[in-house]
């Protein structure tokens, strides 16, 4: 003892002020003898004496207390000294390892691997827990409230209730069961509160300095082994039962460490840990019992404290707990406006709905035959998720069930659909439906109001404003475009096919490029070069149509813009659109500086004669506004991006689904061939307007792919005033569907509809066949402006592909390539297509 009294250790502690030590007791013995004082003397009077550090000896132990945040911060914050210290000791017989008393790597892991199951998501999912069983113990409190006689008792204490919620609550928490400790004494709940106590008392007595070998051989230390026994078999079985429920797949869902994913469904913390375990964490079972263990004494008393002493706190200050009532009252009151307001708007809702089912506009559409529809959804519930599916029932199934014409509902918006060549006229010839149908409308942010989108008066100023530009002479000009793009075109996949190990390309990114260039040449004059670079233009043409297509398949088509653009894709939509509304706005400009610099350099009139003749469709716009003709740049504009809208996608489809042909059908290709010889011989020289006019066979094969594989596989009109079709009444407001797909595979104009036979299309077949039978470019006054271009664009290619390479389509490997009917028809896997190079 003398020795110990002389160590540097005991001397470095004891020039720390605090009370007189007494040998071999150091300060316990001026302790009293109540716990309440023992803590008014720790924490209050000796801090009083010695200040906010100061040191106290419990026999040969030392105790340094603080009680100054600045002291507390440089302790709780340091990442040296979280190891706990003796004299929590006493709880590692009960709660081993687990994270209280856990140190260095393993409470790292632990902690870990336990701090997702405190996410804020997840605790979420505990709150019917706590609800529940504060239902429960204010009926207990009120039932005990009540004395015998059924009068009010005056007091009540409160603490053994509190505990016995709290347990309940980290029951359900930490291990997923329901022990009903409010309500049945049960011997786990009795075994949890003896051992709290039986700990406490060793605490303060001598029996804290024993080793635990020696205490279990105490009176006390004897049932405390009893008790921890069956505390650690209750634990083990609770967990052992849990783990077959997850073995057996009883829990689905998994979690691994910080995911959350997995979590939407309530799950105990202990169940967390058992689903690591089986993501491959290790831990043995007596690490997941010492967590259990530890979430049950950390998680009830220590809550039931600070609830008791918070109602002690409410009791004795009447007026703060005044103002949490109203704080509660309020929340009631807005919970209560919410739940009513919530009821008339529903009430509300549910009789414009009766009102909406009960009006002649849907009784009269419902007359024409169609799918049963669904309250709310309509029929979109039935259709299938596949694109290409969708597409097979709407043009297809529903076809052969209600007949070619028969009505659909998408929530609340119908569409009548049609499908043979006299309702086809009939709509398409009319020069009142020239409206687009409200579908349309998702393309209007970036199309605004171009001759695509347009109506009326402005759709009729600016078609005729434009018709000159697709004339006869004008499209000559483009051919060397097109023959330029073609030989890119053929000498990239030549290269692409060239590659080692390569035995097929998927053709359609190489034709949507092309096409892309052309376009960008036509349109606006200046050349991309989509084909050999990537530009910031061409990723987001692909990216704005890419985000259109799954707007119109997505719950965002029926946001209105504003509300779409609040969404993440919704604002990446109005970023890209600003960029290209960007672009095309400074091409436009530079194009009219442009055009202001050759008028003063060229006046002869040859030179300009010349100039005239290589117009891109945005010159002749920009000149007719100096003619006069009232365009604004936004309109200019709108124009501009509805060409590149409508000239790229479609074109490419339309090549694609050609290439598909011909490479299934070999025997035609050939033909094609030989007419392609025909007309160039060996030569290699470039495709003229006259060659183009000679090839017939290729155009009967171009057709007879548009009719298979319509471009765009329907078009819709808006019902501006009722009207009649089929001996249907269509009232005004609704969509009017064209299904060319469908109707292109009218077997009674085209027999065997399912089989490529361009001889269909050559002229002796075709004389007597309804007009309307065969329309990939719509027909009537809104028919496809860029018409002529498109087919003298796709003649110019393939005749440059047929020529360069034999085209084969594996179908044994592949199967029939199927159609997504999007913005246009394209090919749901790509298209790998073989191509064996002449030359
Ligand atoms: C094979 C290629 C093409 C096909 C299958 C095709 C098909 C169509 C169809 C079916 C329509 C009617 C849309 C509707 O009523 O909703 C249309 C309209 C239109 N197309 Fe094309 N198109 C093609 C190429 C082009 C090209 C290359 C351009 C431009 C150079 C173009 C410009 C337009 C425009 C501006 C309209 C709107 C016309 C209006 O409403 O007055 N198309 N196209």
């Amino acid at each position: 003892h003398h020795r110990w009294e002389n160590s540097s250790y005991v001397k470095t502690i004891d020039r720390i002020p605090g009370p007189k030590k007494k040998p071999i007791f150091g300060n316990a013995t001026a302790l009293p003898k109540e716990i309440d004082e023992i803590m008014q003397t720790i924490q209050g009077k000796w801090v009083r004496q010695f200040g906010r550090i100061y040191r106290n000896w419990l026999g040969f132990r030392p105790f340094v207390q603080i009680s100054s945040p600045i002291f507390m911060e440089k302790i709780l914050a340091s990442q040296t000294f979280i190891e706990k210290s003796t004299s929590y000791n006493i709880l590692r017989p009960w709660l081993g390892g687990g994270l209280l008393l856990a140190s260095g790597d393993r409470w790292r892991k632990n902690r870990r691997l336990l701090t997702p199951a405190f996410h804020f998501q997840i605790l979420d999912n505990f709150f019917d827990v706590f609800n529940k069983n504060a239902d429960i113990l204010c009926q207990q409190l009120a039932k005990a409230s009540i004395s015998n006689k059924g009068q009010f008792t005056e007091e009540i204490d409160v603490f053994p209730f509190l505990k016995k919620c709290t347990l309940d609550i980290i029951c359900e928490a930490a291990m997923g069961i329901k022990i009903n400790a409010q309500l049945e004494d049960t011997q786990y709940l009795r075994d949890v509160h003896r051992i709290s106590e039986i700990v406490v008392e060793r605490f303060f007595s001598s029996s804290n300095f024993l080793p635990d070998w020696l205490y279990h051989w105490m009176p006390h230390g004897r049932e405390h082994t009893k008790i921890l026994e069956r505390l650690h078999g209750f634990t083990s079985k609770v967990i052992q039962e849990r783990k077959q429920e997850i073995a057996q797949g009883r829990l689905e869902g998994d979690v691994n460490g910080e995911d959350l994913g997995g979590l939407k469904k309530r799950r105990a913390f202990l169940d967390l840990i058992l689903m690591a375990v089986k993501g491959g964490v290790e831990l043995s079972d007596v690490d997941i019992r010492n967590e259990v263990d530890t979430f049950m004494f950390e998680g009830h008393d220590t809550t039931a404290a600070a609830l008791v002493w918070l109602l002690y706190c409410m009791a004795t200050n009447p007026g703060h707990q005044e103002l949490v009532r109203q704080e509660l009252d309020e929340l009631e009151m807005i919970t209560a406006l919410l739940v009513a307001i919530l009821l008339v708007l529903i009430t509300v809702l549910f009789l414009a709905y009766r009102r909406w089912e009960c009006s002649s506009f849907v009784k009269t559409i419902d007359l024409i035959p169609g799918p049963k529809k669904r309250p709310i959804v309509g029929n979109a519930t039935s259709l299938p998720r596949e694109s290409d599916e969708i597409m097979q029932t709407i043009q297809g199934k529903w076809i052969k069930q209600f007949g070619r014409i028969y009505r659909s509902w998408l929530g609340f918006r119908t569409f009548v659909h049609i499908s043979t060549p006299h309702f086809v006229e009939k709509i398409l010839t009319s020069q009142t439906f020239i409206e687009k149908g409200k579908s349309y409308s998702i393309l209007t942010p970036w199309l605004g109001e171009g001759l695509l989108l347009a109506t009326g008066a402005k759709w009729k100023k600016n078609r005729r404003l434009l018709t000159p530009a697709f004339h006869f002479q004008i499209l000559d000009n483009f051919f060397d475009v097109f023959n330029k793009n073609a030989d890119i075109l053929c000498d990239q996949l030549a290269k692409a096919q060239s590659s080692e190990g390569v035995k097929e390309t998927d053709v359609f990114p190489f034709l949507k490029k092309c096409t892309l260039d052309i376009i960008c040449e036509a349109a606006m004059g200046i050349k991309i070069n989509a084909q050999l670079e990537d530009t910031e233009y061409i990723r987001n043409v692909h990216r704005i149509s890419e985000i259109v297509v799954e707007r119109f398949f997505s719950f965002g088509h029926f946001l209105p813009d504003w509300a779409y653009h609040c969404t993440s894709k919704g604002r990446e939509h109005f970023k890209i659109l600003k960029q290209i509304h960007g672009f095309t706005s400074k091409v436009i400009r530079e194009r009219k500086e442009e055009i202001a610099r050759e008028e003063v350099q060229n006046n002869d009139a040859e030179n300009s004669e010349e100039i005239k003749k290589r117009r891109a469709f945005l010159d002749l716009m920009l000149l007719a506004v100096k003619d006069g003709v009232e365009l604004s740049e936004v309109e200019i504009r709108n124009e501009v991006d509805t060409f590149m809208f409508e000239g790229h996608d479609t074109t490419a489809s339309a090549l694609v689904w050609f290439l598909y042909c011909m490479g299934t059908n070999l025997e035609h290709q050939e033909l094609v061939r030989e007419e392609l010889n025909d007309v160039f011989g060996n030569s290699d020289r470039s495709c003229t307007i006259e060659d183009a006019n000679k090839l017939k066979y290729l155009e009967c094969c171009i057709k007879e792919s548009l009719r298979l594989y319509p471009a765009v596989p329907n078009i819709t009109r808006y019902i501006s005033e009722d009207f009649e079709l089929g001996g249907y009444k269509i009232p005004t407001g609704a969509s009017l569907s064209v299904q060319i797909y469908a109707l292109h595979r009218n077997e009674d104009y085209f027999p065997d509809p399912d089989i490529f036979k361009p001889e269909r299309f050559q002229m002796d077949e075709s004389i007597g066949r309804h007009a309307f039978a065969f329309v990939p470019f719509s027909a009537g006054p809104r028919n496809c402006i860029g018409q002529r271009f498109a087919m003298f664009e796709e003649k110019v290619l393939a005749s440059a592909l047929l020529r360069r390479f034999k085209i084969s389509y594996n179908l044994a490997k592949h199967g029939p390539s199927k159609a997504n009917a999007e913005l246009v028809l394209r090919p749901k896997h790509g298209m790998p297509l073989n191509l064996v190079s002449f030359s």
